[in-house]
């Protein structure tokens, strides 16, 4: 599997004073599920916008497939098509006057025919499990249905990388674990790549293959969960900390209970547990 998605170089300010991003580069492997973690202001939602052409960068560039991303009207539609973004807050993302409408919005955006449309919004409909709100307003919905609705809206064109902010912010546990298995089970189905920003770093190595680590606009660690979980003093270093798990592991080593080699195996085994667990 290839590079699908990557960033050179990119640099960015929201104002002439100071950069948001600055001299950054990260490349996402095709059919992965990238986690990046930083602290609040690290860049993360700076990163997404570009890599989805809503910013521009000052610097750098971002290619897909290869290719420099074209700003122009029609190469932008045609990115978005293949790379979907799911905000933070919901309330950014729906517009329309009906949960239907809603998700057939991007659909019917990219010149799909009606009945093209129509079926795909029923089968992402019942895949996300919001059939029974396809006529109910968007602005009547909770949070966690307002989440679900967002998704359904990027899931429906089919992108090839779905970018999702913060996507358990404001979820209660339960809602956590619904969506971060919805999220695997369709993204999966269609070898969706899968990039996402969280803060709940206990999701992180049950459901990341690889680790992203921002801070202050720049890059600062990339590796497996495994490899990246052994750094206990780089997270706290970036205000970042160990899952609970890992902690304990730490704990456990740090009185001689386990080497090094053998905490790293045993968080490979236990994130294969909650896997597991996880599926059932
Ligand atoms: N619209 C904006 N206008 C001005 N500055 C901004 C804007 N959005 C972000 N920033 C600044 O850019 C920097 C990076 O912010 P960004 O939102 O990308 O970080 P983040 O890692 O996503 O943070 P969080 O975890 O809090 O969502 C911060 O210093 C922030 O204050």
């Amino acid at each position: 599997m290839g590079i699908i998605l990557e960033a050179s170089h990119l640099t960015y300010g929201y104002d002439e004073s100071s950069h948001a991003i600055e001299d950054l580069s990260i490349a996402f492997e095709e059919g992965k599920t990238t986690a990046i973690l930083g602290a609040n202001g690290a860049g993360k939602s700076t990163l997404f916008l570009h890599l989805n052409g809503i910013l521009q960068p000052e610097q750098g560039e971002v290619r897909f497939r290869g290719q420099p991303i074209s700003y122009k009207k029609a190469g932008l539609r045609q990115l978005r098509s293949k790379v979907g973004i799911v905000f933070q807050n919901p309330d950014d993302q729906l517009f329309s006057a009906s949960v239907y409408q809603d998700i057939s919005f991007g659909a019917v955006n990219m010149g799909l025919p009606a009945e093209e449309v129509h079926r795909r919004v029923e089968t992402v409909m019942e895949q996300v499990g919001i059939t029974y709100l396809k006529d109910r307003p968007t602005h009547a919905l909770s949070f966690g249905q307002k989440k679900r609705v967002a998704f359904a809206g990027i899931m429906v064109m089919q992108p090839e990388v779905i970018i999702l902010d913060e996507p358990t912010a404001g979820l209660d546990p339960v809602g956590i674990s619904e969506l971060m298995h919805l999220l695997q089970d369709v993204c999966r189905q269609q070898h969706t790549t899968i990039i996402l920003s969280t803060h709940d770093i206990d999701v992180v190595p049950i459901y990341a293959d690889v680790i992203d680590v921002m801070d202050k606009g720049h890059m600062v660690a990339h590796g497996t969960p495994a490899e990246i979980f052994a750094q206990p003093e780089l997270l706290r270093e970036h205000h970042l900390r160990l899952p609970r798990i890992s902690h304990l592991l730490e704990i456990l080593h740090k009185e001689d209970h386990w080497d090094v080699d053998a905490s790293i195996s045993t968080i490979s085994g236990a994130r294969k547990e909650l896997l597991r667990h996880a599926a059932e």
